[in-house]
């Protein structure tokens, strides 16, 4: 691709992954806790629902949940902030996701194992005669079924208590098409649409979280052989590059072609099913 098709390639992905040229933390602040308030009472929905992990995503989007049903709470509405612990077995780092809550101060946490469904999924399937291409070929794809087990559990909590699921993407994560589609990809609001990495961070930092939690190493966590593998490592990119790449910094040439091409071969991820 021409350098010119590149640059060209790139103000078009910043536009339709609307990151702004300009970040104010507390007004980014302000407008996303409106937005989450707003859709609570234009819809008559009555709580918010989201898995918490520990990593810096869910805490941000969970504090901002939580803040949004206490204002729905002040003005006389029916809210509340229901946050989920959906660990797959035993957590590794379960103490992140406990200082992650004690920071969230969530109006209510559900604690459901996903271990015994995904499982059963995956011994269905062998019963079945799947067959993988070798055996970290079957644990990426449990992984993603442990992603779309949370998602069920999080649509159950949310039919029965008459919620909305809020889902965690934003753009450094949707520019390479980094979650489970139909996973953590599923949501009904999103509410750090636009922001890149060190904008998560900035808004986990300004709401008054732990460092721990701020700076903690993104993973997506989901492969049983290779647990808490950092997102970087999966990627082959840094987040300072995907970052600087969404805010029109400078960044390499071929971190620019890379982020380019993987938007356009997850393209299918961000949109509607296909039809005819
Ligand atoms: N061209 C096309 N048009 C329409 N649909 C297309 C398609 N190509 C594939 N598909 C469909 O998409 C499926 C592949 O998508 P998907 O199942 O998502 O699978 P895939 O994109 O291969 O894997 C998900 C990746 O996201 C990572 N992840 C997941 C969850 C959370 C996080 C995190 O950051 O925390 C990261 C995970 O580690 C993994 O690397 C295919 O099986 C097929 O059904
Ligand atoms: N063990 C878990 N318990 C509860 N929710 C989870 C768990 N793992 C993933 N999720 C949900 O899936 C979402 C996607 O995971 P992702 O790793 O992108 O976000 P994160 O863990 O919050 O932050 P980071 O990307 O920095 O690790 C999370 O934001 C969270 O809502
Ligand atoms: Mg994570």
């Amino acid at each position: 691709m021409s350098a010119a098709d590149l640059s060209d390639a790139r103000r078009q992905i910043i536009r339709d992954l609307e990151v702004a040229p300009e970040f104010d933390v507390r007004g980014e602040i302000e407008r996303r806790v409106a937005f989450l308030a707003e859709r609570l009472s234009s819809t008559g929905a009555r709580a918010l629902v989201l898995g918490i992990s520990g990593g810096v995503d869910s805490s941000t989007a969970g504090r901002l949940c939580q803040l949004a049903a206490e204002r729905v709470r002040e003005g006389g509405g029916e809210a509340e902030f229901i946050a989920m612990r959906l660990p797959y077995g035993v957590q590794r780092d379960e103490d992140d996701a406990q200082r992650a809550l004690g920071f969230i101060a969530p109006d209510r946490v559900l604690t459901v194992d996903v271990r015994p469904a995904t499982d059963g999924l995956a011994d269905a399937l062998d019963k079945a005669g799947l067959e993988y291409d070798g055996d970290s070929a079957r644990d990426f794809v449990i992984g993603n079924a442990k992603a779309r087990e949370r998602m069920a559990a999080q649509y159950a909590v949310a039919g029965a208590a008459g919620g909305l699921v809020v889902g965690t993407d934003h753009a450094a994560e949707a520019v390479t098409g980094f979650f489970t589609k139909f996973g953590d990809g599923a949501a009904d609001l999103v509410p750090l649409t636009g922001l890149t990495k060190r904008r998560v961070r900035a808004v986990a930092a300004e709401l008054g979280a732990p460092s721990a939690v701020v700076d903690k190493t993104p993973t997506a966590d989901l492969e049983t052989l290779s647990p808490q593998k950092p997102d970087e490592d999966a990627l082959g990119l840094t987040y300072e590059q995907i970052d600087d790449f969404l805010e029109g910094r400078p960044v390499d040439g071929r971190a620019e072609e890379a982020l380019v091409a993987r938007y356009r071969a997850t393209a299918h991820k961000r949109a509607l099913p296909v039809a005819p």
